[in-house]
């Protein structure tokens, strides 16, 4: 049994639909993510799933409970860290760790949760003067305090430097290798493509694509981008035959082909048969940004 599913949601805020009949199920042990440009309803997807809001239409689960009506058994299986997370200023890493362990029957030790995500040394620290990788390595903590099954992280590393992103990523790895769940929503394409088992696009309110980062990827328009220059012109009609060719364009003797795989074993059999010598050849291979552009027709 997937340990979310979410079933035809639909969501309205004053009578404009933001989430437009989504489904997608997550299983237990993944990493999810929700990918999608601004506005395209990916919070208000997880917070229905979280039970913060209220589905129009359409049915979500939460390892069997339905997050509004058994609020209290998905709140014991279920750990979140919202987008705009805050803390009292002053309140130092110890008491924001005791705080919200007290409020579960049988929350994690807060000490060696502690030690885990690297805050040992900031037990005494208060929040304001944490850095931002410290609140958010805060933030997993609280997230994971009762010892849930499935943890919502959303938009966990914005704002965040580059170092402490990746340092963020390792943790987030490090959590699903303990056996928690985790449904990530991000904006950064290399967040997506390096952690998530799989990915919805959202866009619009509805789910653009399903797939594993490699299918997203496979599914851009030009996935597989070729440019040589050929020590003997090539015939157009051979060019033109070359199995899932996408596009081609010769500037100055240089020929730029887009396409699949096909077309390069396909080409590198043409050059073969022709005796040909590519020069200067380059193979670069389309990104998730690329199947991001294809599918929503915006940048990330
Ligand atoms: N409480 C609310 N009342 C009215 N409109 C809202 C409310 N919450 C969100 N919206 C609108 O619903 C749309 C979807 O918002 P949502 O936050 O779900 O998108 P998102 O994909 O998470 O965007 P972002 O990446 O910018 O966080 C947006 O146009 C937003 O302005």
């Amino acid at each position: 049994m997937p340990i979310i599913e979410v079933s035809g949601v639909r969501k309205a805020y004053g009578g404009r639909v933001v989430v437009d009949g989504i489904s997608f199920t997550v299983e237990e042990g993944e990493i999810f993510g929700i990918l999608g440009p601004n506005g395209a309803g990916k919070t208000t997807t997880v917070e229905c799933v979280e039970g913060l809001r209220h589905p129009d239409a359409g049915t979500v689960r939460v390892a069997g409970y339905d997050p509004v009506r058994e609020r209290d058994a998905v709140t014991r299986v279920l750990g979140a860290q919202l987008q705009e997370s805050e803390l009292q200023p002053k309140i130092t890493v110890r008491e924001a760790l005791q705080l919200y362990a007290a409020c579960y029957p049988d929350p994690a030790d807060w000490r060696a949760l502690a030690g885990r995500l690297g805050l040992t040394e900031k037990l005494g620290t208060r929040f304001a003067k944490l850095s931002g990788g410290q609140k958010q390595r805060l933030f997993i903590a609280l997230a994971l305090i009762g010892n849930p099954r499935v943890v919502v992280l959303d938009e966990l590393t914005t704002g965040l430097d580059p170092r402490a992103r990746r340092e963020t990523w390792a943790l987030i790895e490090e959590v699903r290798d303990s056996g928690v769940t985790v449904l990530l929503v991000t904006h950064f394409m290399e967040e997506a493509q390096r952690l998530c088992d799989r990915i919805a696009v959202i866009d619009g309110g509805r789910v653009a694509a399903l797939d594993t980062p490699a299918g997203l990827v496979s599914r851009a328009a030009g996935a597989v981008v070729v440019s040589f220059t050929p020590s003997a012109p090539l015939d157009a009609a051979d060019l033109a035959a070359l199995p899932g060719l996408a596009s081609r364009e010769e500037r100055d003797g240089a020929l730029t082909l887009t396409g699949t795989d096909e077309t390069v074993t396909g080409l590198l059999a043409l050059l073969a048969r022709t005796g040909t010598t590519p020069h200067r050849l380059r193979i670069v291979e389309a990104t998730l940004d690329d199947a991001f552009l294809d599918l929503t027709g915006e940048a990330a």
